[in-house]
């Protein structure tokens, strides 16, 4: 496809995906003709070409490496998906053995590390403390930051994948004002946590196999989603050759906003407004189509499902069960099925194609899982932690990768003087 203007041109070559679908590469858009693409929100934009998570939004359809993502979350723990995304197939037995023990063999923090939760005060967000943290440890493995080194990389991979479920823990026990837990490295990945979380010093800590089940699906279904905002920060931080702790800590911060993860906790406060207004979900409803100021479904839309994202009507199925199993009635769960049946009937959402995303329902379990709103966001967070992982390592190994730097349209001032 040739593109001409202002008398000079440039041959615009068509790419195609595995899926059939098709790209214009643009890349040398600016040096023929001089001129940029401007795209808002990168709506239009492929940043990169990856083989590690496909996504059809339309049919609603996800698959990690190929795989769906109904298949492991029935089938298979986060480690064993966390071992796919990373190295691109899922373990056998003995890889998955020795996986698990690495990572395992990982878990302690330095004992300063414990201690800079001293110095944050005790009404932080757990997940400005996780990304803080997350930052911070870096600075403890200065000589392992090569990302040209392979082995340092695998290095940095498993000891991020193995701490940053304690400095979660660490951050909700900080927000709490309890003492920290060592980690028990009898445990799996998922029982380890839940201990560090849940546990109390000097006292048994039973686990519950319904919430390890539950925890490792929920992970599972929040591993990855290709270029989302936090994939693509992580991306665009680690495209300057920063490390990968500077990357995924970026990528937390990014996570954070309730555009992004931040809307499962902001999810549960809108359930609350609705229960203690007293005003009911059609009127809510209402609202949100008004475009009253700050008022939006939240865990509603989504920029590449335009059909049901299939992470949700898993999460939906699983509140269900978990509730059920958990032995919790929660009106909450109420008044979120019958905001999501009013707004699937409704005009507004159907010509707008917004159906419930994955944080619609994933509050609901955590409630009855006994975390508070505040940790929500941080369980999406490690969750997400192998999907920024798998990214950064691919975008480092692709000959194709570039410092991540757009440009503008300047709209400002001409040259004038004082
Ligand atoms: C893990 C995740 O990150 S999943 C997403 C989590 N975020 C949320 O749940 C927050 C609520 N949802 C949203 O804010 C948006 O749907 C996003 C940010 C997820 C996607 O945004 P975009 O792809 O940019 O969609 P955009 O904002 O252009 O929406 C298109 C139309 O639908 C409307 N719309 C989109 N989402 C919603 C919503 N949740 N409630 C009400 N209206 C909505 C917009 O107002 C817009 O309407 P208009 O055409 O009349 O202006
Ligand atoms: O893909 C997106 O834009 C957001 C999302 O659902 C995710 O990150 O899980």
């Amino acid at each position: 496809m040739t593109l001409q203007h202002d008398g000079r041109s440039t041959e615009l070559q068509v790419l195609e995906a595995s899926d059939g679908r098709s790209a214009i590469d643009v890349s040398k858009l600016t040096r023929d003709t001089g001129l940029t693409a401007l795209d808002y929100g990168f709506v239009n934009t492929s940043a990169t070409r990856s083989s590690i998570t496909y996504i059809d939004g339309d049919e609603g359809i996800l698959r990690y490496r190929g795989y769906p993502i109904e298949e492991l979350a029935e089938q298979k723990t986060f480690l064993d998906v966390a071992h796919l995304l990373i190295y691109g197939e899922l373990p056998s037995e003995d890889e998955l053995a020795g996986f698990d023990q690495r990572v395992r063999r990982h878990t302690l923090l330095h004992e300063d590390l414990r201690r800079f939760f001293d110095a944050l005060p005790r009404d932080a967000h757990p997940m400005s403390a996780l990304s803080s943290a997350v930052s911070a440890l870096s600075t403890y493995y200065e000589h392992d930051h090569d990302p040209r080194d392979a082995d340092k990389v695998d290095k940095q991979t498993i000891r991020l994948l193995a701490k940053m479920p304690v400095i979660a823990a660490y951050a909700h026990k900080k927000s709490i004002g309890q003492a920290f837990l060592y980690p028990d490295n009898s445990l799996s990945f998922v029982e380890n946590y839940l201990k560090l979380n849940f546990g109390i010093q000097a006292e048994e800590y039973i686990q519950n196999p319904v919430m390890v089940r539950a925890l490792e699906r929920l992970l599972i279904l929040h591993a990855d989603h290709e270029q989302n905002a936090s994939t693509s920060t992580v991306r665009l931080v680690g495209s300057t050759d920063a490390n990968l702790f500077a990357s995924v800590s970026a990528g937390i911060h990014a996570l954070s906003g309730p555009l992004h993860g931040g809307a499962n906790e902001a999810v549960l406060a809108m359930l609350r407004g609705i229960r203690d207004s007293g005003d009911g979900v059609e009127r809510f409803v209402e609202r949100v189509k008004r475009k009253e100021q700050g008022v939006k479904l939240m865990g509603f839309g989504h920029r590449v499902y335009k059909n049901y994202d299939p992470r949700a009507k898993l999460v939906k199925a699983s509140a269900e069960e978990v509730l059920a199993q958990l032995g919790v009635r929660d009106p909450l769960l109420d008044i979120a099925q019958e905001l999501e049946q009013v707004a699937l009937a409704d005009d507004y959402f159907k010509e707008r194609k917004l159906y419930p995303n994955v944080d619609f329902y994933t509050g609901v379990i955590y409630k009855a899982m006994g975390f508070p709103e505040r940790m929500f966001t941080v369980l999406f967070a490690i969750g997400r932690l192998p999907g920024w992982i798998a990214h950064w390592r691919e975008m480092m190994l692709d000959p194709q990768t570039k410092i991540g730097r757009p440009q503008q349209l300047y709209v400002g001032p001409t040259e004038r003087h004082i």
